[in-house]
């Protein structure tokens, strides 16, 4: 029995029969009309839906019925596995394959005895058999019928819905060749001379269409290649201990809470903690970092990650689809089959070109019957069905989809991931970066460098323990830097009895007995404690970088504490990147004016935004864009959330956290921050391979139709530029997946 909750729910379906990316807009506008429905997503690539309703309203069989309504087919998706995925392409293609052959083997006879047609060919020989009009009609007809059966349908189906797509105009065209052929092999009875049929057209054409689509759907299985390769780097088992028993299970069936073992030079089947064990493990294939990572108890551990030289033993975290690779998985998935706001032009130009073009095909048929040619109904139909078919616009519809995939796909192997076509679009406008100091332009892993007394000695132990105890329940990186750099000097931390963290300033702590007051010149001159003695000490440790704070006990200035954190090595060729493409470059950071210029300076940045409290940045990067600029913001996804989603991209870096990844817009797998010109290179080839995709569709479409129309183009030789142009967006989508950054 199913639970039913008030709330909101989530169903994915599996939808089959769509064939552009008007099919998969009308099943997503249909679902968003139906009642209780809150959002609704066609992935026309994946063919899938995801649809967010309240389960009290709507239920998954009305979401199925409604998709079925509207002339598709679904059914609730299920948990596919990566083999399923490669085997239903497969089978797709073979399919395909199959009915393209023996569509070319019964349209060969036909294109055969067509030569006869044209005197630069009459001299070839043609079987007697092949000319016969009963013999053409009986290869033309499964063609038109069992073959291009499927045009019919999407025609039927399109029409139905009030709208008009590539069917529409395929079985228009080939219906019209083949039904005036049949009639005139009938007539052939009672007339008795020679007449010339024009079964070729049909069949081959139809051939030809096939051919295209066969092309399409192996390219388009090459660029799903991305997520095949992170369904790949899936464990399939893992051997958990249950009650003291050890078993070797399908991934599927671990639990939250197990206990997993993993074995040298195995994959961590599942993400989880290390309860035992120590080794180094290398998570190249998820943060793109390469350098093994050590691990020992306590640390987490991410599934499809590989465990190097020793044995661990791990507690499962996460299972199933809550694990990072799956949430990865997901990204990459939902972003391929997005659109990209660009697409609406082509949406737009489709959706008006089909009664255009069936317009100007009967004129031109009208004008060729009584005008041009008078009389020559056969010439006529053949002119009208050129531009029926050369004016098809299926290459148009191809073009964004297509590219979005590519580009996402590709971007996603560059450890980049963008969550939807809108966000891969948007960045190549990109011409401002803010990047966040800690743990973006460094490292993120300050040490403690510095402890130094008010009269410039060594600290006792007993104030050392003091602040340990203080930072301790403060969850800021500065604060664990303070706490390990203590409990390494071999102090140990006593309990505070009150903690309170004072965003972007410090904390204040009873330990003892005694207030502490630990951060910024700020938080002192508030609580007026006097720091003359400090001042000079502070700027000197500031000059080299390092983040420098204050201790004051019971309100007497007690210590200064410096801790240094070293940027990325990579953050300046990053930086120097930006700024050859053409970008402003700023650093914005809570920490004092003095470390963060001499940060920004190793880092090559020139602009900085210091003791910017937290909730400021959102602020600073509003600034720039009233300013004119189109920022991205770029910081570690916790802290920043506000800045990352006020800029027009923001990017969070982290290794697929869930918060990170809910509140940017694109993820950086990596650290490294050579990461954000690449989204941008990535964003902005991807947009060039867009325009010329729907350039081409469009040229190619519009100085298509005038030839035809003027009787310069056979229809099969229509057919044949249609497959070839579809193919060519195809193809030259494709390109993106080879690009190097
Ligand atoms: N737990 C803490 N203990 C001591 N000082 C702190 C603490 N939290 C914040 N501070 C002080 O407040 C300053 C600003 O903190 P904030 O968290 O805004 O920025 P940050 O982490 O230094 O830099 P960024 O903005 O690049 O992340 C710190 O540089 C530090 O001097
Ligand atoms: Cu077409
Ligand atoms: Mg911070």
């Amino acid at each position: 029995m199913e639970t039913t909750f008030s709330d909101n729910e989530q169903a994915s379906l599996q939808i089959t029969g769509m064939t552009c990316a008007a099919c998969a807009n009308r099943i997503e506008k249909g679902l968003n009309k139906l009642e209780g429905v809150s959002q609704a997503t066609v992935n026309l690539a994946l063919e899938t839906a995801q649809v967010h309703f309240r389960s009290d309203s709507v239920s998954v069989p009305d979401l199925i019925k409604k998709v079925e309504q509207l002339g598709y087919h679904a059914k609730p998706k299920e948990e596919r596995k990566i083999s399923d995925l490669r085997d239903e392409r497969k089978q797709e293609v073979r399919k395909q394959q199959r009915k393209l052959l023996v569509s070319a083997i019964l349209s060969l006879p036909l294109l055969w005895a067509m030569v006869g047609h044209f005197s630069f060919t009459s001299w070839i020989w043609v079987p007697e058999l092949f000319m016969n009009p009963w013999f053409q009609l009986v290869l033309a007809t499964p063609v038109q019928f069992v073959i291009g059966k499927s045009f019919y349908v999407g025609a039927y189906k399109a029409l139905r819905n009030g709208s008009a797509n590539m069917d529409v105009l395929v079985a228009l065209g080939t219906s019209a060749a083949y039904f005036y052929s049949l009639y005139l092999t009938f007539e052939s009875i009672t007339s008795h001379h020679e007449v010339e049929m024009y079964y070729e057209t049909s069949s081959v054409l139809i051939t030809l269409i096939l051919m295209g689509k066969l092309f399409e759907l192996m390219a388009k299985g090459r660029s799903s290649e991305a997520i095949k390769t992170l369904m790949g780097l899936q464990a399939k088992t893992a051997l958990v201990v249950r009650e003291g028993i050890e078993s070797r299970i399908p991934i599927e069936e671990v639990l939250v809470g197990d206990l997993v073992l993993v074995k040298p030079g195995e994959k961590i089947p599942v993400d989880g903690e290390v309860v035992d064990g120590v080794t180094s493990v290398d998570e190249s294939m998820i943060t793109g970092e390469s350098l093994p990572v050590d691990k020992r108890m306590g640390d987490t551990v991410i599934g499809a990650t590989v465990n190097a030289n020793g044995s661990l033993r791990i507690r499962a975290a996460k299972v199933g689809r809550d694990t990072v690779l799956s949430q990865i998985i997901k990204v990459v998935e939902e972003a391929q089959g997005s659109k990209a706001p660009i697409q609406r032009v082509a949406d737009v130009i489709s959706g008006i070109f089909v009664p255009i073009v069936v317009g100007i095909a009967i004129v031109t048929f009208l004008v060729w019957l009584f005008a041009v040619d008078s009389g020559n109904f056969s010439g006529a139909l053949e002119k009208a069905i050129a531009v029926l078919v050369i004016a098809c616009p299926c290459a148009l519809g191809l073009a964004t989809p297509t590219s979005i995939m590519a580009g996402s796909g590709r971007a996603a192997e560059l450890g980049i991931l963008f969550k939807g076509g809108e966000h891969l679009e948007a960045t190549h406008r990109i011409d401002a970066v803010v990047l966040d100091k800690t743990g973006t332009v460094t490292n993120g892993k300050p040490v403690l460098t510095d402890i130094e007394g008010a009269n410039g000695k060594d600290l006792d132990s007993i104030l050392l323990s003091w602040i340990a105890a203080a930072e301790r329940p403060s969850e800021h990186p500065l604060a664990d830097a303070v706490v390990a750099g203590i409990e390494a000097r071999g102090v140990e931390a006593v309990e505070s009895e009150s903690f309170q963290a004072i965003p972007g300033h410090g904390v204040t702590a009873f330990v003892a007995g005694r207030e502490l007051l630990i951060g910024t010149r700020k938080l002192m001159g508030e609580h007026g404690v006097d720091i003359s003695a400090a001042e000079q000490r502070m700027s000197d440790m500031e000059q080299e970088g390092k983040t420098a704070m204050l201790v004051a006990v019971d309100g007497v200035y007690a210590a200064t504490v410096g801790v240094a954190d070293t940027i990325k090595e990579t953050s300046k060729q990053a930086v120097d990147r930006l700024r050859d493409l053409g970008i402003q470059v700023l650093m914005i950071t809570g920490d004092n004016e003095r470390t963060a210029r001499a940060i920004a300076e190793q880092a090559g940045i020139r602009e900085v935004l210091a003791e910017v409290l937290p909730e400021g940045k959102a602020n600073e990067v509003k600034k720039l864009q009233v300013a004119g600029k189109k920022v991205a913001m770029i910081g570690d996804g916790i802290n920043d959330a506000p800045a990352l989603a006020t800029a027009d991209i923001g990017m969070a870096i982290g290794t697929g956290t869930d918060v990170a990844m809910e509140a940017a817009d694109v993820t950086l797998m990596r650290g490294d921050l050579n990461s954000i010109p690449d989204a941008i290179a990535m964003s902005r080839r991807t947009m060039q391979n867009i325009k010329q995709n729907l350039f081409w569709a469009l040229a190619y479409n519009v100085v298509g139709i005038p030839i035809a129309a003027s009787g310069f183009l056979a229809p099969w030789l229509a057919g044949a530029a249609m497959a070839l142009s579809s193919v060519s967006v195809v193809l030259n989508a494709l390109r993106l997946q080879r690009v190097k950054l």
